[in-house]
């Protein structure tokens, strides 16, 4: 709260409103943590090695000797007092050493060396975890998350040493209303759940998946300040169709085919109920559930609880952000968005995300009728495993079949139902090129130069997959085939390309952890009953608005990830400012719905921003129950 009154001159009855909140929220919840937390105390109702061996509470050597006196820890610990500076020091020497011999690449094998060392501070020390991933963002974002994120749910088995996060079985049926009362936490306000049925583009990884459930929390306290005591990543274990997994003796997870149809809906059913009565607050992002299941729990729950998928919703506001960016990259002005051309490759869960939002931003712009939402949709070509989805094809999915093309269109184009993306990219000549196939190396040579006949005159070329071996091509080949005048984004991350004249071709990350942290923090903060089209509208604007005109016009289109925190601060205030417009938000705490309605666009910024967990240690206080 320095200096907050002087900044922005706030009412006082406001200040004091506000002040009260962050004081209150350290009392109410002795483990809470806030930006104030330094200056205050913590009640903590452990001693000795018991606060040793929890990361919540362990600050290692950087605990005081005063602090050692009061928490019979004098004696327990070497006897040099290391400031949080020093110890992140030492920590660093010991992973960077990892590093000496390690070639470039994000699918380098030191990779899952760093992923240990880091997971092993996790498990220690929670502060100084957050603070190493915090400062070293652009750095280990790609160790804790996509790429290697998704090699450590592949090796599973065999990392596993601690449990982090819940796990909910299909032999759990019937008790999930008293387990979920096993969780040590009072409050939880983020919950990712994963039924590990489709991880990043590694199809089904059963119980394993839990690693990506983890990793997305790492984003939500690092990007958004979620306050690490309060997340809690799930795995809902029903099974697994991963042949390999159920015949590895090693595996972790039930040793069964998985639950289908209305058993499946009622394992979910009973989880949300569970969560949501012990948490009535919560979010739950659902996370890399397989299509079939995505689309429908999406419907099954999106009115009733605060809750949103990740690779439909997410996805497709990073997407819309993205392609708003390439038209602005051509000096166009956004308004021209519905002119482009867009080939989507792949059809499941985030390409039809994107193809629905893509279309409905289109419509707004042309005047939100139904003419414009029936027009919008020609600028669509869809390709999936079966090649262009016309009208003609049998049994087309539900949520594919608004994009399937007429087949009097297609023959106009020279296109016939099942076409390869070659001949698709070659005949539509789009201005974007998108993939959500989950097939590395899609974007083949042949297809890369079909897509120099493009009409744009810079094309954008988005493979979007993950992780990296996933990825429909690289930069080197779409800068080297298709020219530098395009715009690039994947979904994990690579190295800008030396184009060799001076020039650099500029590789954004277009992954939707520029969006799920802002959408969750936003939510949150706001008390929305629910998360509607609206506030996720909000939250793409708001990404696609953020970079200048200069970066733009330089192919940039999407902030670096060292900048997240910020955008995610951004992406928060205009989630909010949506939920307050559309009647939905309930208040935080002790700022209610009318409070919210009163603050101005600085003073909901600030609300975030104060809001936001930090990683500092506070000082601990024992106290008998
Ligand atoms: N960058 C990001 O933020 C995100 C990336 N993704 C990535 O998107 C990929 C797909 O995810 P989902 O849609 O959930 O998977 P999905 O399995 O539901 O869908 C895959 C789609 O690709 C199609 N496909 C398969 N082979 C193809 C081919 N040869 N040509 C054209 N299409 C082909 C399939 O028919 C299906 O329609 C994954 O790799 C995932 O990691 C997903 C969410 C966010
Ligand atoms: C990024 C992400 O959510 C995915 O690849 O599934
Ligand atoms: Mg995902």
């Amino acid at each position: 709260m320095r200096n907050f009154s002087h900044k922005l001159k706030l009412s006082s009855a406001l200040l004091k409103r506000l002040q009260h909140r962050v004081t209150a929220g350290n009392l109410n919840s002795p483990r809470c943590f806030t930006t104030t937390e330094g200056h205050r105390p913590t009640i903590v109702h452990k001693r000795s090695l018991d606060i040793l061996h929890d990361p919540w509470f362990n600050k290692g050597t950087a605990f005081s000797m005063t602090e050692r006196d009061r928490l019979d820890l004098r004696g327990l610990l070497p006897p040099n007092v290391m400031s949080s500076k020093q110890q992140i020091e030492r920590f660093m020497v010991d992973l960077k050493r990892l590093e000496v011999n390690a070639r470039d690449g994000p699918s380098d094998p030191n990779a899952l060396a760093k992923w240990r060392i880091l997971n092993r501070l996790h498990d220690r020390n929670e502060t100084m975890y957050y603070k190493v991933l915090i400062d070293n963002i652009e750095e280990y974002a790609p160790i804790v998350y996509t790429p290697t994120v998704g090699l450590v749910c592949q090796n599973y088995s065999g990392l596993f040493r601690r449990p982090r996060g819940m796990y909910f079985s299909a032999e759990d049926r019937g008790e999930m209303m008293s387990m979920v009362y096993n969780w040590p936490s009072e409050q939880v306000d983020m919950i990712v759940v994963t039924d590990g049925s489709r991880i990043l583009g590694l199809g089904d990884q059963g119980v394993q998946g839990i690693g990506i459930a983890i990793g997305k929390l790492d984003l939500y306290v690092a990007a958004a300040g979620i306050n690490p005591q309060r997340v809690l990543p799930v795995m809902i274990d029903v099974g697994t169709n991963n042949e390999k997994l159920l015949a590895d003796p090693l595996y972790l997870g039930l040793q069964q085919h998985r639950l289908e149809g209305d058993e499946y809906i009622s394992v979910i059913d009973e989880f949300m109920e569970a969560v949501f009565t012990r948490w009535p607050h919560v979010i739950v992002q659902f996370e890399d559930f397989q299509s079939k299941w995505a689309f429908k729990l999406l419907q099954r729950y999106r009115n009733t609880y605060r809750m949103f998928n990740d690779d439909v919703q997410g996805t497709a506001g990073v997407a819309i952000a993205g392609l708003l960016g390439a038209v602005r990259a051509q000096g166009r002005p956004m308004i021209d968005f519905p002119k482009m051309k867009i080939v989507v490759a792949g059809a499941g869960s985030a390409g039809i995300g994107v193809l629905n939002a893509a279309r409905k931003t289109m419509a707004r712009m042309l005047g939100n009728t139904e003419i414009a939402f029936e027009s919008a949709r020609s600028q669509f070509w869809v390709v999936d495993a079966n090649g262009l989805i016309t009208e003609a094809r049998e049994n087309i999915d539900l949520e594919a079949r608004p994009f399937a093309r007429k087949v009097n269109e297609a023959d106009r184009q020279g296109l016939k139902e099942g076409a390869s993306l070659v001949d698709v990219v070659r005949k539509v000549k789009p201005d974007v090129l998108l993939g959500l196939s989950a097939v590395g190396g899609l974007f083949s040579k042949e297809v890369l130069e079909a897509l120099k006949e493009s009409t744009s005159t810079r094309p954008a070329i988005f493979p979007m997959s993950n992780p990296t071996t996933n990825a429909e091509c690289t930069p080197e080949e779409a800068f080297s085939i298709v020219g530098e005048n395009i715009i690039f984004a994947s979904g994990s991350p690579f190295k800008n390309v030396d184009l060799g004249n001076g020039h650099v071709g500029h590789c954004n990350q277009g992954n939707n952890m520029y969006l799920f942290p802002g959408i969750g923090l936003g939510t949150l903060l706001a008390g929305a009953r629910i998360i509607s089209d609206g506030m996720l509208q909000a939250a793409a604007e708001c990404l696609a608005a953020y970079m200048t005109e200069e970066e733009v016009l330089n192919g940039i289109i999407y902030p670096p990830i060292s900048r997240i925190r910020d955008i995610t601060k951004e992406v928060a205030a205009a989630v909010i400012k949506e939920a307050i417009e559309e009647d939905l938000a309930e208040g935080y705490r002790d700022i209610d719905s009318r409070e919210l309605c009163r603050l101005n666009q600085e003073e909901i910024n600030t609300f975030v921003e104060n809001n936001m967990w930090s990683p500092e240690y506070p000082t601990l206080i024992y106290k008998n129950d």
